[in-house]
């Protein structure tokens, strides 16, 4: 017989990657919706009222009709994804788990902390481990995890593989970053059609610094850092969903082609061992077509949560060079907390 589902709560419910996270639960074996909430502006409305709903699946009847809660521990489950503002989030999360709830957030409000894991469930499942420094943990059971910055996810996704055989030294990476990614209404049509941003505000030094954490090392102190150098470049572009990064990088020992594909072709851990309900089975997607990946047609390879790799060439500044894909809001978001939650309650943080 079906263990009962975990009762689950969405924090920032209403926006882009709350959504998300209600169309990508609907059915979901382990977790049950059964709490939204959003700002002021939405509490009391029924979720329908309050939501512009911008998925293209139809917005489930049961959750349409639920009442919007006020943000606040008090009446709400035990866990909660959370996608809130970092301004927000940087109130809010450290109240929930405060609580005793287990916040498993998107926002990028703690996830430099050194006692806050960032996670990406095939990159760094070890990393979870840190959570016994947290001290919402120690006092009531509560804590918080987090998942990258968007971009950063699909860029460790490839680098991981690489990282472990090869040792990344220096990195480059330059991104095409979709609308979705900035949240609803996001940016203004004026600005963002026809047209290329060379800015995403705070997006650089996140990326930078949460790859070098993700693939940092867990130690007896916490995480140390990679050590690697890296430099990013964040430009907004007119695609709905699906975040494109092209990366220079070098390495400590020489690795050729072959053992480059190989080592993406090979790739898996231990949501797919696992057999974790949202991990794809096939992490890593390597294109041969010169003009792949391309957003239109790659970004929902595995359901969205499998990243997809082409044009891996020589760089004429540094070893290699290759451009990835992967679903802002699926993978790079709501699709992340949701495999972090199953790998939280794999491991037996959440029950
Ligand atoms: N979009 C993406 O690709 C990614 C987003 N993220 C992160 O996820 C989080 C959510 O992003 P996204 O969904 O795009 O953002 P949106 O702007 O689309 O949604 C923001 C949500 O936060 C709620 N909110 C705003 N202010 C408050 C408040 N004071 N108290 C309670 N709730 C509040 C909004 O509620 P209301 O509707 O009532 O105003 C809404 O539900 C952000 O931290 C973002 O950085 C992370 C990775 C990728
Ligand atoms: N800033 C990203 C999305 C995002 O919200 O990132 P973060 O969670 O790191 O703030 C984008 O615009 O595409």
């Amino acid at each position: 017989m079906q263990d009962k589902k975990i009762p689950i709560g969405i924090l920032g419910a209403t926006g882009m990657v709350g959504q998300r996270f209600i169309q990508l639960l609907q059915g979901h074996p382990w977790f049950e919706i059964v709490w939204l909430a959003a700002s002021e502006r939405s509490e009391g409305k029924s979720y329908a009222e309050a939501v512009r709903w911008r998925m293209k699946t139809r917005l489930p009847e049961n959750i349409a009709n639920m009442q919007m809660s006020p943000a606040d521990p008090a009446n709400a489950p035990k866990v909660i994804f959370a996608a809130l503002d970092s301004g927000p989030a940087k109130e809010l999360e450290p109240k929930f788990a405060k609580a005793g709830c287990a916040v498993v957030t998107n926002s990028s409000a703690f996830r430099m902390y050194p006692d806050v894991p960032l996670v990406v469930p095939e990159v760094n499942p070890d990393h979870i481990a840190i959570l016994e420094h947290q001290q919402w943990r120690k006092d009531t059971g509560g804590y918080i995890v987090t998942n990258p910055n968007c971009c950063a996810i699909g860029l460790v996704m490839a680098l991981a593989p690489l990282h472990q055989r090869f040792t990344i030294d220096r990195l480059f990476v330059s991104t095409m970053q979709a609308v979705s990614g900035a949240g609803y209404p996001g940016v203004p049509t004026l600005d963002i059609l026809g047209n290329v941003i060379p800015y995403i505000g705070g997006e650089e030094p996140k990326l930078e610094a949460e790859t070098k954490k993700l693939l940092g090392t867990h130690t007896s102190e916490g995480i140390k850092d990679a050590t690697f150098a890296i430099t990013a470049h964040c430009n907004r572009v007119p695609v709905e969903d699906g975040h494109t990064e092209c990366v220079s990088l070098s390495f400590a020992r020489k690795a050729s082609e072959a053992e480059i594909l190989d080592a993406w072709r090979q790739y898996s851990g231990v949501p797919q061992q696992l057999g974790l309900p949202s991990a794809p089975p096939v992490v890593l997607i390597y294109d041969e077509r010169p003009e792949r990946p391309q957003p239109r047609f790659d970004v929902d390879a595995g359901g969205g949560m499998t990243a997809t790799i082409g044009r891996l060439r020589p760089c004429g500044l540094l070893d290699w060079k290759f451009v990835v894909l992967s679903h802002n809001t699926i993978r790079g978001a709501a699709g992340a907390a949701i495999l972090n939650a199953e790998l939280l309650k794999a491991k037996g943080f959440l029950s």
